[in-house]
């Protein structure tokens, strides 16, 4: 099987670009720093890129919530790290790698609605662009990505790869 790049570091650094202008414009002037929670593992290049691009005052947490384990999904989200940082009455943006059936981000959004934010605004890497529609549409998408297991630049393949520089399908 050979390794085919979709995206390589460039592209990647670009589209980020694109939608730090956009959430910049958007968060510009409000009254309370934002909650920005990563959401790890997959999420955590993603975010080194990112939060150096963004111009407002903000917070940082993660949450570790896995569905996929060995490639394969399962229907459960497993928390492995709630947030410590409040969450009630605050604008939280929930940046995450890859929207796939978005059953995670969707899980995660509820769970800070449950705790009471203010507002919940999403941002993911790459949507991936399947036949079913996610379970939630993110609010900022830096890039699309055809049906298909993608890996590099956070995202692992068998819980390798994460640190390969782009995008990656395997080709037969
Ligand atoms: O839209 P979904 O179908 O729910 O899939 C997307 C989620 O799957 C991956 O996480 P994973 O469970 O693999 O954990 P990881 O971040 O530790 O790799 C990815 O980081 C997203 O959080
Ligand atoms: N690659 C890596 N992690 C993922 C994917 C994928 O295609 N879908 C959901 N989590």
């Amino acid at each position: 099987m050979r390794t085919t790049c979709l995206f390589d570091l460039p592209a990647i650094d670009a589209a980020l670009g694109r939608v730090a202008v956009a959430l910049n414009q958007d968060m510009h002037g409000l009254s309370a720093p934002p909650l920005v929670l990563v959401v790890m593992k997959g999420a955590l290049v993603t975010a080194g890129a990112l939060l150096p691009k963004l111009n407002f005052a903000l917070e940082v947490d993660y949450v570790h919530a896995t569905r996929y384990q060995h490639n394969n999904a399962q229907s459960e989200l497993m928390w492995l790290h709630e947030p410590t940082a409040p969450i009630a009455g605050r604008q939280v943006i929930l940046v995450d790698d890859i929207l796939d059936e978005g059953i995670t981000l969707a899980e995660v959004a509820n769970y800070c609605r449950n705790k009471g934010a203010a507002a919940v605004t999403t941002l993911v890497l790459l949507r991936k662009d399947r036949s079913e529609p996610p379970r939630i549409e993110a609010d900022y998408v830096a890039l699309h990505a055809p049906d298909g297991y993608v890996f590099g630049y956070g995202m692992d393949d068998n819980e390798l790869s994460r640190n390969l520089p782009g995008i990656y399908v395997h080709t037969p």
